[in-house]
């Protein structure tokens, strides 16, 4: 967001809130005109038809275009971690940047087909944000820093915006996230991640459970939740998810870590997310649940759960593909075909 002023508090956080955008019911109606006349039979490209809507929608204009698409990726690093709830330790977070960087990660294949802008920002790994079993993640100030980082990390004229994240430790937060925000157990949350045992499983529930304990006093809103147990990646998420909505711009959320973050602003408000589609199911069984709670259908299921933006970015070329069809395609009156009888 090129013209956002200096966030500092969750108060300008909710205030902003209350200024987003609506939909483009003009736009969106223009597409689905268009559906009406092109060579098919009607309904006959499903999802296809119902994202080329979606994507006019949100863009306010008809048709959209997907020329010019953006995948952002946020990693930082997670106090929990020390304590052994991740398969893998967390100097990888750093190691994958480095990755990321030289092009040698999943993410940079699927942008590279997709052609979409791939950028990824570091947010301080050296300094990961506090155990949250033991005291709150971050720093009301911290936290809406890094939402004001995710949001300046959407620039003017980007077509849609693929978000992802990197962070060991971070399926724990994530999972923090959506037991305190929508309630259950810890264990209805919380997943293998990286690929953890049994054991890892049960002390990642436990440290889960105590966090809910502790913080119970001060976890009476979505903004202190995040600020509580979430990080500093997730919080970026929630702002570029917020900024993207403010310059219109859609949205493709990646798996289990991402959506949780998003899901912040749709506990503030459940029409904050209707900017965004979820690229793909993740392996992490939360992932459905979440999806359930906050209405929303994957696009695709294909039993991936790397995180780094990987479905985000893949999710980019079904969104290239409805819209080929929907401006490339001709009308019946153009082609002389025949419509239903
Ligand atoms: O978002 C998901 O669906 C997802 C599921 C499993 C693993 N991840 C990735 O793995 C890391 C978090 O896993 P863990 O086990 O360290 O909590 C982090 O870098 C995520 O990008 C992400
Ligand atoms: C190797 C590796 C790559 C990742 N990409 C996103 N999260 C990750 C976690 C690990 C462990």
């Amino acid at each position: 967001m090129s013209d956002n002023k200096v966030l500092a508090s969750f108060d300008e956080i909710r205030a902003l809130m209350q200024e987003v955008p609506g939909p483009d019911i003009s736009a969106g109606a223009d597409a689905t005109a268009r559906q009406a006349q092109l060579t098919k039979p009607a309904g006959s490209l499903g999802r296809l038809e119902e994202i080329a809507a979606w994507l006019a929608t949100w863009q306010g204009r008809h048709p959209a275009v997907v020329d010019r698409p953006y995948t952002a990726v946020f990693a930082a690093n997670h106090g929990i971690a020390a304590r052994g709830v991740s398969a893998y330790p967390a100097e990888v977070t750093k190691q994958m940047v480095a990755n990321f960087i030289n092009g040698g990660a999943a993410v940079n294949q699927l942008c590279a087909l997709s052609d979409a802008d791939l950028r990824v920002y570091e947010m301080a790994l050296e300094e990961p944000t506090a155990d949250f079993s033991e005291t709150p993640a971050m720093t009301e100030e911290d936290c809406v820093r890094a939402m004001a980082y995710g949001m300046m990390a959407v620039e003017d004229n980007i077509d849609v915006l693929a978000l992802g994240e990197m962070g060991i430790g971070n399926t724990t937060s994530a999972a923090a996230l959506c037991t305190a925000l929508f309630g259950g157990t810890a264990a209805d949350w919380a997943g293998r991640g990286t690929g953890i045992d049994d054991p890892t499983l049960a002390r990642k529930i436990e440290l889960i459970d105590q966090a809910m304990e502790r913080h119970r006093a001060v976890m009476t809103d979505p903004l202190e939740i995040l600020r509580c147990v979430g990080g500093l990646e997730l919080s970026a998420i929630a702002g570029a998810v917020l900024a993207a909505r403010m310059s219109r711009t859609p949205v493709l959320l990646d798996g289990f870590a991402c959506t949780a973050a998003a899901a912040v602003l749709y506990a503030i408000d459940p029409r904050a997310l209707d900017h965004c589609m979820v690229a793909h199911l993740s392996v992490e069984p939360g992932h459905q649940r979440l999806l359930e709670t906050i209405g929303q259908t994957p696009l695709v299921d294909f039993g991936m759960r790397l995180g780094e933006g990987s479905g985000a970015a893949m999710a980019i070329l079904v969104l290239k593909a409805a819209c080929a069809c929907h401006t490339g395609m001709a009308t019946f009156a153009e082609a002389g075909v025949s419509g239903p009888a």
